[in-house]
């Protein structure tokens, strides 16, 4: 009897789970079929209906800690991880990060409403985004949300408005620190060519501009190289050349207290990627620091780092049911689920593996047989595996999905006017709905047929 999906037998890591591919409570019930945090995969299905998406408290708790205990560990002045909302922004997540004691870093008013809502500080949430509008921008200084200043158009309407309340305003500029790294060039955000931040050739002007402004104070600095990466090394870089920059913004007066250093740690989807931990990680970048700063006779800055995916991504799984099937003799069998692009872009967007398994036959037992797994889309391209392994299957049969939690629910879309599934919360054998399941009815809401056309009909 061959097993395969052997992910699912490997050792579990409680300290980083973005070295996992499946969520930490994940177990194989004495049926043989998938539960995870306590709860059996089939009977939420039953309940809650498919497409699913489900997230494992203990694995979103272990990702937050790990992050909170390394700072405490390795860095000798004061830190803060922030969670990257992008990732996946809803209520639920800033309330859980906001619990764990993380900030949270917000880039539209929707991500800084749904923060504020989840009970995070305000003085622990920061500000992105290449092109505030103004409302979001007066929105953040009203609010006393830190802004992160990453063009000269922010600049100039920060200053406006600081002299307008006559009061200082505290920003942060996030500057492109020119590291190249390996990860797929739609995620890469650190080199010079990128639309993010103040090229670091220009910083020496930018920082007499904020000189000359009478209000602005140069509290912090922030670079974010790309997403998903396994290296160490650029992250080391970074930590060097971030205190190099402290330095220059001192010659101009800016009493620099703050760095952040960004996110991008990579999980670990299928089997054959092998992530750092998220100790090693902060140990990196903690350590380029407190060297740089000792090399400089430099106060240690407080370290701010903005993981989104590696909080979020492992702890997710998705649920889907398989429907039809086609058989194209000599070239492949595609078996399409009740989802797809719209719940799941990152396949189409980047070609991205995941690594999945049958609910009610997760070891793929005596399976010879490969299926192309696509979406219910109107898109060729809407195939969310390739080739995949998966034991014998029907109609009706349940496919879980690992490491979808982060830049799935958050990059999901309406397209064919499919609702987006529900979100549940599992731990300890309850699941509770932290996002409800969208009805085909709910996507007409917005949608006006002016009267002229009414009368028309
Ligand atoms: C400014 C910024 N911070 C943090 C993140 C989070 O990155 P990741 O999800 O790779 O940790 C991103 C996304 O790449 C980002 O653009
Ligand atoms: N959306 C990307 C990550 C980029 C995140 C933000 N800069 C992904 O799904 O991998």
């Amino acid at each position: 009897m061959e097993e395969k999906q052997s992910f699912l037998k490997q050792k579990i890591d409680l300290e980083s789970p973005n070295r996992n591919i499946i969520p930490i409570t994940t177990s194989i019930d004495s049926d043989g079929k998938l539960s995870v945090g306590g709860c059996s995969i089939e009977e939420l299905v039953k309940k809650y209906d498919s497409p699913l998406y489900i997230l494992d408290e203990i694995t979103l708790r272990n990702s937050c800690k790990a992050y909170k205990k390394a700072l405490e560990k390795y860095y000798p002045g004061k830190s803060l991880p922030i969670y990257a909302s992008k990732a996946n922004s809803s209520i639920f997540m800033s309330s859980l990060v906001s619990s764990e004691g993380l900030g949270l870093d917000a880039v539209s008013e929707g991500e800084l409403l749904t923060a504020i809502k989840g009970g995070v500080p305000n003085e622990k949430i920061v500000f992105h985004g290449n092109n505030k509008s103004d409302k979001e921008l007066e929105f953040a200084v009203r609010n006393n949300i830190k802004v992160i200043v990453d063009n000269d158009y922010d600049l100039e309407r920060l200053d406006e408005i600081s002299n307008a309340f006559n009061h200082d305003l505290e920003i942060m500029i996030r500057f492109t620190p020119g590291i190249e790294c390996h990860t797929h060039e739609y995620i890469r955000t650190g080199s010079f060519d990128s639309k993010f931040g103040f090229g670091i050739e220009y910083l020496n002007i930018l920082f007499n501009r904020i000189s000359n402004t009478k209000h602005l104070k140069l509290k912090g600095l922030h670079a974010h190289i790309g997403s998903q990466i396994f290296e160490l090394d650029p992250h080391k870089d970074l930590g060097e050349i971030m205190v190099k920059v402290i330095l220059e913004a001192k010659k101009f007066g800016h009493n620099v207290e703050e760095l952040n250093v960004g996110g991008g740690l990579g999980i670990r989807y299928t089997e054959s990627d092998d992530p750092p931990s998220i100790d090693e990680w902060v140990k990196t970048i903690s350590s380029s620091v407190v060297e740089a700063c000792k090399k400089n006779n430099l106060d240690f800055p407080t370290l701010m780092c903005e993981p989104g995916r590696s909080i979020v991504s492992t702890a997710g799984i998705t649920i889907y049911k398989i429907g039809a099937f086609k058989e194209i003799p000599g070239i492949r069998t595609y078996l399409s689920v009740d989802g797809g692009m719209s719940d799941n872009p990152r396949p189409i967007t980047y070609q991205s593996n995941y690594s999945a398994c049958l609910v009610s036959n997760p070891f793929n037992i005596n399976s010879k047989n490969k299926y192309t797994i696509a979406g219910k889309h109107c898109e060729s391209g809407d195939v969310l595996f390739k080739e995949i392994e998966l034991a014998e299957c029907k109609t009706g049969d349940l496919i879980c999905v690992f490491g979808t939690g982060a830049y799935n629910n958050s990059m999901s879309s309406n397209y064919n006017r499919i609702p987006r599934p529900a979100t549940l919360l599992v731990k300890d054998g309850e699941a509770e709905i932290i996002q409800k399941r969208e009805s085909p009815l709910d996507l007409l809401k917005y949608d006006v047929l002016p009267d002229r056309f009414i009368k028309q009909n």
